[in-house]
């Protein structure tokens, strides 16, 4: 069997090399460059990557190749999350860059040369009624299956994740007992640039900064001043500089340029019961195609708990309607919807307003 293995320089994709070497395979490494070159918009931490990368390759006796998506990943994802952040919404750049660079460019350059692609992601593959659906990790902290909850059939049954079955801990065990040389390496917080460099500098770049009101939403009173509602999401506590808290962002008037907070944890604003998905994607196929109403789980955040309620389907949109309150829905992200047991994720699709 013709495997790739998507390798970033850090321990779970590493361990991903070494459990298939152990298996008896000899796959094909390939490393992607997707930060930008020059820039301070991207840290040292990439030539580190590689030159871990490199260390992994030498150790195995693999070959390892730079494929180069910087263009596709700022054409398709940065633009992408700048548009979405103009518009007063919550990007997720991370599950965009899964479907278009990680599993859609990499799938054209290079995936269609292999039989499989594995990668260190936290998730597993499910094999049911002749079909493969994509699975949840044995590990619920690490579950990633949020992030690659816009990814289609052709990318899951090529997939292989080694790494679904096994705890963190686990992973890191195995780095330690074999030595390898990226055993201790931090926890990257995503690929995307977002995770490598400050997102607040990032959105100044290409935003600008444009004073705008805070307002108390009960009162109307003005309670203080922002530097762009950019800079902030639906459910944000932190960063607002308001004195007297916790205050959280509840709503944003783009045009205006207004953002309305609401003060204490208990605050009857910051919660919702029920959002709108639109074009919501089945990964591998729709299961419940004659039912407008199921018991489903979801995530509308990389969290490790799974919310309880109902998918309802009106004509071409979604409706989640939750059984518990929940906090910050933040139009833009992901609603990721699960079977009931949270064991498939079914597919997933952008909140509205
Ligand atoms: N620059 C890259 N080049 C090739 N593959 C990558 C790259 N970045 C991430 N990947 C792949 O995507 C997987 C998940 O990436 P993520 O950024 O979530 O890292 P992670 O869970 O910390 O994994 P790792 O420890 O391998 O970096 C990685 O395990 C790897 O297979």
């Amino acid at each position: 069997m013709n495997i790739s293995v998507l390798l970033s320089g850090g321990v779970d994709s590493s361990v991903v090399v070494h459990l298939l070497c152990e298996q008896g395979y000899r796959p094909s490494l390939f490393y992607i460059k997707i930060g930008m070159d020059g820039t301070d918009y991207m840290d040292c931490s990439a030539e580190e990557d590689w030159e871990m990368a490199t260390a992994i390759a030498h150790r195995y006796g693999l070959p390892l190749e730079m494929v180069d998506l910087q263009k596709e990943y700022w054409e398709q994802v940065a633009a992408y999350a700048i548009d979405k952040i103009r518009r007063g919404l919550t990007p997720n750049p991370d599950v965009m860059c899964n479907r278009f660079i990680k599993f859609g460019c990499f799938e054209q350059k290079v995936g269609k040369e292999f039989d499989f692609t594995a990668t260190g992601h936290y998730a597993t593959t499910v094999h049911k009624d002749g079909k493969v659906w994509l699975g949840t990790a044995v590990d619920p902290v690490k579950d990633q299956t949020d992030f690659l909850a816009q990814i289609d059939y052709l990318q899951v049954s090529k997939l292989m994740f080694p790494l679904g079955g096994l705890m963190k801990q686990e992973v890191r065990d195995i780095a330690r007992n074999a030595g390898l040389p990226t055993a201790r390496r931090r926890d990257s917080q995503g690929i995307c640039f977002l995770g490598k460099i400050n997102y607040n500098d990032f959105v100044r770049r290409f935003l600008g900064e444009r004073q705008g009101d805070v307002i108390e939403w009960e009162t109307g009173k003005k309670i203080g001043t922002h530097r762009g509602y950019w800079f902030h999401t639906i459910g944000q506590r932190k960063g607002l500089g308001l004195s007297g808290g916790p205050w959280f962002v509840i709503r944003k008037d783009v045009e205006a340029n207004v953002l309305y907070v609401s003060r204490g944890y208990d605050t009857q604003w910051q919660y919702g019961r029920e959002f709108k998905i639109h074009d919501f994607h089945f990964i591998t196929e729709n299961p419940w195609l004659h039912n407008q109403e199921v018991d489903v789980t979801f995530k509308i955040r990389h969290t490790p708990e799974f919310m309880k309620g109902k998918l309802i389907r009106e004509g071409e949109i979604y409706r989640i309607v939750s059984s518990e309150n929940l906090q910050g829905i933040a139009p833009g992200q992901f609603g990721v919807v699960y079977d009931e047991a949270s064991r498939i994720c079914i597919g997933s699709g952008e909140i509205g307003i």
